[in-house]
């Protein structure tokens, strides 16, 4: 079980660097395992030499995925998000910015591990994608919480292997619920998918922020 976010290690960059390398080299395995037509024995001895390599990254391990130096804010700096993460491989990564009046903004393009239907993004990874980009931009108002309610409106499919743009602000902060709202626009410059969420910050975590 991972630890709470204030017991994390922190990486520094010359740290994170070779970690986020080695999961761009693991992005590149899925893909190449997603998509390869190697026959039956070639794969049995890829998978016995990946097993391996498994055991030597496991020799060393965490307790929980690390936090990095950078990033305004705690949940840009978490280094194992699979939205944003640089240490993730699951994730795309989305860089996600915030501007200094509080929108989130993020390029990504989604290759064929995304895919749902066919040669399109999985509802669910535009879902992931929008959550996280609202629950970033609801911590651009102060103190974040954890999504209450996500509604999503996919308004046409998002294309797979182009370039995307996920965009979020939030609206309005009542006590601890923060609403926000965004899109995922396609390369056309047209909305594919817009999202509203309410954001809940739970008791405990305040106390923990004073
Ligand atoms: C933790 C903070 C993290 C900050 C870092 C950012 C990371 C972000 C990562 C980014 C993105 C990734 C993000 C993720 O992936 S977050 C992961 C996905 N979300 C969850 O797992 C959330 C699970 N639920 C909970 O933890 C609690 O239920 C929460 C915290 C949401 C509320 O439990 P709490 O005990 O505190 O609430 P309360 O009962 O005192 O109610 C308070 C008020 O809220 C209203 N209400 C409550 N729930 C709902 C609901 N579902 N719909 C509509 N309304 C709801 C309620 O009526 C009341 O309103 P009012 O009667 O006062 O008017």
């Amino acid at each position: 079980m991972s630890g709470a976010m204030t017991e994390r290690h922190t990486l520094g960059e010359d740290e994170a660097a070779p970690l986020a390398g080695l999961a761009a080299r693991v992005r590149e395995l899925i893909e190449a395992a997603v998509l390869t037509d190697v026959g039956r024995d070639e794969a049995r001895a890829v998978a016995d030499e990946i097993a391996a390599l498994t055991e030597r990254l496991r020799a060393v391990r965490r307790d929980a995925p690390p936090f990095l130096v950078t990033g305004a804010h705690r949940i840009d700096r978490q280094a194992g998000n699979p939205v944003s993460g640089p240490l993730n491989p699951v994730a795309p990564p989305v860089d996600l910015d915030a501007t200094a009046d509080g929108i989130v903004r993020g390029e990504f393009t989604l290759n064929d591990v995304y895919e749902g239907p066919p040669s399109y993004v999985h509802g669910g990874v535009s879902a992931m994608v929008l959550d996280q980009a609202l629950g970033m931009a609801a911590a651009q108002t102060g103190v974040g919480g954890m999504t209450a309610t996500l509604e999503l409106r996919y308004r046409r499919p998002t294309p797979l292997g182009m370039p995307l743009t996920v965009e979020a602000k939030a609206s309005r902060v009542e006590g601890r619920k923060i609403y926000a709202s965004g899109t995922i626009t396609g390369p056309d410059g047209r909305v594919t998918v817009e999202a509203t969420a309410m954001f809940v910050t739970p008791q405990n975590f305040l106390v923990q922020e004073r």
